[in-house]
Order: structure tokens, then sequence, then C-alpha cells
């Protein structure tokens, strides 16, 4: 299409934002919110709002959030440009901050008057960002990382009420909860996790949870695997039947709660399994 109507790929990225809007699903707000972004591989993702009634606010996923989710679903490792509906609120700016070479994202606002592609480091000069807590070496989110995780528990490990490791559900939706969190992005608290939910259809879809620097715009692992739901054709909620959430032992950041009330309040039918998992020092990077 770039092509064909000689633009760069960022200058096409505009055209496809009211098609994008019509995925939203913001019955809280009824502001539909589409991002579109490339990365250096050419191919293009879409982001919108999602909000969930009967929860707090905080349960939203933003566009941006989702278009960043999407690109390390089908592992893109950079966001190049992206196009939005709507200026990005503090929050996404300081979301996109996990990204490295941030500051060069290019981000054209559909919405003003004369749309151009500009520098995030216009949008959010000052940046507090991974730089001012990790070491460069330290992975960023889209890069590639193995947290090194796994279901075999230590032979003393005694399980907390209500979590049980027994084999009730599918070992496939376990397999790819653990996966999911061996590709989560939690270098803050250093307490990875992922979901993994199943439709009637049988068909499997993960969420990593993905943290930011300044905490309270990270991402929960079921808010990831309910944007690869919609990225992934999913329909109405109530077409989750089951889930799997893998986290670590002891982690100092604990979704098993959260999880469990934003999973009631979607999908009320669905079950929804806990599993601890352990590092294994050999496998992580
Ligand atoms: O940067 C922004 C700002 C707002 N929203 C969404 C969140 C909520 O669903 C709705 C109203 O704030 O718009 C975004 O997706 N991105
Ligand atoms: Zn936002």
């Amino acid at each position: 299409m770039a092509e064909a109507s000689s633009l760069t790929l960022t200058e096409l990225l505009p055209s496809l934002i009211n098609s994008a809007q019509s995925l939203a699903r913001p019955p809280i707000s009824n502001f539909r919110v589409a991002a579109v972004g490339t990365s250096q591989s050419g191919r293009i993702y879409i982001g919108v709002n999602v909000e969930f009634p009967g929860l707090p606010l905080h349960h939203s996923i933003h566009a941006e959030q989702f278009l960043l989710t999407n690109l390390s679903l089908n592992n893109e490792p950079n966001l190049q440009s992206f196009a939005v509906s709507a200026a990005p609120c503090g929050h996404c700016r300081q979301f996109l901050q996990e990204l490295r070479g941030a500051p060069d994202i290019q981000i054209i606002v559909t919405s003003e008057p004369d749309p151009k592609p500009t520098p995030l480091s216009r949008f959010l000069p000052y940046r507090f960002g991974p730089h001012d807590l990790l070491s460069q070496q330290t992975p960023l989110f889209l890069e590639p990382r193995n947290n090194g995780l796994t279901l075999l528990p230590l032979p003393t490990q005694k399980l907390p009420n209500g979590v049980c490791n027994g084999d009730t559900i599918d070992m496939k939706l376990k397999i790819a909860a653990l996966e999911a969190a061996n590709k989560s992005h939690a270098p803050y608290s250093n307490s990875p996790s992922g979901v993994a939910i199943v439709d009637c259809n049988g068909k499997i879809y993960k969420g990593s949870y993905v943290e930011s620097a300044a905490f309270n715009p990270s991402l929960g692992p079921l808010q990831a695997a309910v944007v690869a739901f919609i990225a992934g054709g999913g329909g109405e909620y109530d077409e989750i039947v089951g889930a799997v959430l893998v986290e670590k032992n002891g982690a100092v950041v604990k979704q098993e709660g959260t999880v469990r009330l934003l999973m009631e309040a979607i999908s009320p039918k669905c079950e929804l399994q806990t599993f601890l998992c352990y590092v294994d020092h050999q496998s992580s990077i």
C-alpha cells in the first residue's frame, strides 16, 4: 500500500487509524483509541483501548500498551513509529520508556490539525526510565530474554493455601503459561509471570507480565493475554473457558488475586489455576 501511494510506512499509518478504532472495547468511556505502528521488519501492528466494567479503572489497557504487547506477541524486536488517534497520555509516554531507543520513536497524533512524525523525546523530555534503575546489560522490553523458569517444584516446597500443582488442567495450557512467564519483562521486582487462556474452540492465547520502571503503568499478565485474545480474533470474553497463571515461588509481586478478580469480571465461569515456578539458573539469560 505504501509503495502504491508513494508513501513511507510511517506516512501510511494514519490512514489505518479509523478501521483500527472499530476494534476498541471501551464500554465505560465510549472513547475509541487506536494506535497503529511499525517495526524495522516493516510489518504493521495495531493497538486499541480495552475497558472492564465492574472493576477499578486501573485495570484498563491503553491502545499504546496493546500495541507494544502485540509487537511482543509477534517477537518484534522494536517499535519504529506509530500513529495514534489522540495524544498519548502520561502513563503511555512512561510505558514506552521500556523500549531501547525510546526517545527516537516517531509518533503521529492524527487528531492534531497538522499531524506529523514527532519523536517521543518531545512528548516526554527529562525522562525517568530503565536507565535509572537497571544496568546497561539488562534486556529491555521486546529484547530477547529467557527468565529460566521451570515448573519443577523443589522437593521441600510447601504450597500456599489455594494453590495446587495438580494436573486437572491441560498440560498444553500450563506449558503455554510457563512460556509466557519466561518471556515476562519484570526486571524491577524480579517477579516474572505469565497467563495462558483457552477459548471454547481450544485455541490458546498467551500473555506475559510487563513492568514499567515507574511501576504503576505496568501491564498484568491477564491483560496481556486479553490483548492476544482480541488481536487473535477472539470474540466475547465468556468464550474463555480455562486459564493458567504461572508465577514465581516467593516473588515479591504476586498476580494471583488480581488475575482472579479480572477473570471473574470478564468470564465468571472460567476455571483459573495458579502454578508456582522456580528459577533454573542454568537456563536463564
Ligand atoms: O494515551 C491514551 C489515553 C487514553 N486511552 C484510553 C484509556 C481509556 O480507555 C480511554 C479514556 O481515557 O482512553 C488510551 O488508550 N491511550
Ligand atoms: Zn495512555
